[in-house]
């Protein structure tokens, strides 16, 4: 074609310049037109006009559109945003992976995740009632278990919403719910899933009762449980960490946890105290800071984390766990992490010593000079310098000693928790780390004395009011008694409670059974507690932990007498495996005895 030829249109011939120009506009628009005019005959050329016309025109109208629909919404729709880094985020998933529409939708996620926020049913590694009373109906354990391990293969599949625009009913109401997800590669992407809920009108109430009802069902959940949250980061590198709920269990008494009465009294009563408002106020008249730290001492299982547990359990406090040993976790994310604590609430730091917090510190000492490790706090609390080590300890990844210590108490720390670390060897730790204001009480845990085997004894063997038992003791051919492991049997006191209230209401012949039920309840403890000063004569005081008693105990956990005629093999045994391992390393703990000191 000649260069200065002309294309015919409705209006004019195009020349090649407009041409050109439009397939500057129209990327392959010459290719189009071309093949548009050789096989069809049609010339678009002809209809520029009127295409260009409907493109605008189309443009204009979308963007009227947009323009009409902005002001509608900001002017007769509310709205409100839930984003993921928050905890609403969860209530908001959880409430609606139990709504029935969610039945409905055809754009959903399904996930079996168990332990994220959708995960209704997570049994948080605690029998279901629904497990206990199974066990109860099936007395045959084989038909129990196949059921329970093919209800296990199937996990429960739970659905919400898939991005995009989800319509709903609520109280009436008609609501959308909009999930919002970008991807890229930034760390702050990870944040950026959000929720939008919204509803016409300008009153926001239903969305703030919807919102609140979510929470309450989030909350229900983990009624009278006590509920741990763990610090870590989802996704790898560059991610925040941030605390995320791991589990919800059921508190464990504290009279479970064998430790010398005092010290657990007063331990429960020093947290009580410093949770008192009044205590809150004491502390801010004073210019002092609203913080409690505790140090759990001694050999591994000897119920540090037990005691933990029991008073998180106790007081409905959350507990926050946070693994120092982590070496994703740096300082920032440290002082993140604690910065998002709430006002009320646990913080256990567990094996402190085997953080590298100590090491790092006890290796700057040492390569430094001889002389005894400094506070590392200045007058106003402020963390000195960075020593060499923590500069090492910075470079590996991980929390460095003046890290923890300026996230433990300074300027910028969180007010109002507690902190509890836990420790096999105390010594190692670092005065600055021990000093008031940041470890206000200690408390030693050591191996089990003659008292503490007697009670771990009767804690394995007496009856608990939960347990699943129906039926007396049994008696073996070789005259040891094998307890119930089917049949309630509750606490004396209780047990005679519920005979003098059933009194009028029950015919004789429940009285008399329940009579009898009390009876060798009775007896059953005055045994167990003559078989726990046998076991106790058998085994070393001082010299085992609660946990390897327990686990002994745990072997025979229906027949006492076996395990106290088989108690002396086994501290044989103990004792010489200690022995070897001995042999390859020092041995650890301290010995029972030492005083609780309040600093
Ligand atoms: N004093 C105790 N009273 C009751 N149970 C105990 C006690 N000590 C240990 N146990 C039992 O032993 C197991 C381990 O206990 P726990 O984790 O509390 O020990 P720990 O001192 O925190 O150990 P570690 O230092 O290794 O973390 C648990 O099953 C717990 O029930």
């Amino acid at each position: 074609m000649d260069s200065n030829q002309t294309i015919p249109t409705a209006t004019g011939p195009l020349s090649t310049t407009d041409t050109a120009m439009l397939e500057v506009l129209v990327p392959g628009y010459g290719f189009i037109s071309r093949i548009l005019m050789s096989y069809l005959n049609f010339d678009v050329s002809a209809y520029l006009q009127v295409l260009v016309s409907l493109a605008v025109f189309g443009a204009t109208a979308r963007y009227a559109f947009l323009i009409i629909w902005e002001h509608f919404n900001e002017l007769f729709v509310s709205r409100a945003e839930i984003r993921l880094d928050d905890e609403t985020f969860q209530y908001l998933m959880f409430w609606i992976s139990r709504q029935p529409h969610m039945k409905n939708t055809n754009r959903f996620v399904a996930g079996t995740k168990t332990n994220s926020y959708w995960s209704e049913n997570e049994s948080d590694g605690e029998l279901d009632e629904d497990e206990d009373e199974d066990g109860e109906k099936d007395a045959l354990f084989d038909s129990y278990w196949a059921k329970v391990t093919t209800r296990d293969k199937y996990k429960k599949i739970q659905f919400t919403p898939s991005e995009g625009c989800h319509y709903f009913w609520y109280k009436n109401r008609p609501l959308m719910l909009e999930r919002e997800h970008r991807d890229g590669g930034m760390w702050y992407v990870m944040n950026n899933e959000r929720i939008f809920l919204s509803s016409l009108g300008r009153n926001p109430t239903i969305l703030k009762t919807l919102l609140a009802e979510a929470q309450q069902a989030y909350v229900d959940r983990d009624k009278n449980r006590t509920v741990i949250y763990r610090g870590s980061r989802i996704g790898g590198a560059g991610q925040s960490f941030n605390w995320y709920r791991c589990m919800a269990r059921l508190p464990r008494p504290l009279s479970t946890v064998i430790l010398d009465q005092e010290q657990k009294q007063d331990f429960l009563d020093d947290i009580k105290e410093y949770l008192h408002p009044r205590t809150r106020r004491w502390y801010t008249n004073r210019g002092i800071p609203y913080r409690r730290g505790y140090l759990l001492h001694g050999p591994p299982g000897t119920g540090k984390t037990s005691l933990c547990f029991a008073a998180a359990g106790i007081l409905g406090l959350k507990l926050y766990l946070l693994d120092l040993n982590s070496t994703a976790l740096d300082e920032e994310n440290l002082s993140l992490l604690f910065s998002e604590l709430p006002r009320r609430c646990i913080v256990l730091l567990e094996d402190i010593d085997s953080a590298g917090v100590t090491e790092a510190r006890a290796a700057a000492s040492a390569s430094t000079s001889d002389a005894p490790i400094k506070d590392g706090t200045s007058k106003d609390g402020a963390v000195e310098a960075d020593s060499t080590a923590d500069k090492e300890t910075t470079k590996k990844g991980g929390i460095s000693l003046s890290g923890l210590l300026n996230v433990i108490d300074g300027v910028a720390a969180s007010e109002g928790r507690i902190l509890i670390m836990t420790t096999n060897h105390v010594e190692k730790l670092d005065p600055a780390l021990l000093r008031p204001g940041r470890v206000d009480m200690k408390i030693a845990f050591g191996y089990a004395s003659e008292a503490d085997i007697k009670e771990l004894f009767t804690s394995i063997y007496g009856a608990k009011n939960n347990d699943i038992a129906c039926g007396a003791p049994t008696t073996h051919n070789n005259g040891s008694v094998k307890l119930p492991t089917t049949g309630v049997v509750g606490d004396i006191a209780k047990a005679k409670g519920e005979i003098v209230q059933d009194s009028g209401e029950c015919n004789g012949g429940v009285k008399k059974s329940k009579e009898k039920d009390l009876q060798s309840l009775v007896s059953l403890r005055s045994r167990i507690s003559d078989l726990a000063s046998e076991f106790a004569a058998v085994v070393p005081s001082g010299e085992f932990t609660a946990a390897e008693i327990q686990g002994y105990l745990l072997n025979h956990k229906e027949t006492p007498e076996v395990a106290i005629q088989g108690a002396a093999e086994w501290v044989q045994t103990a004792r010489d495996m200690k022995r070897a391992s001995e042999g390859q390393g020092e041995p650890e703990g301290e010995a029972k005895g030492e005083e609780k000191d309040k600093a």
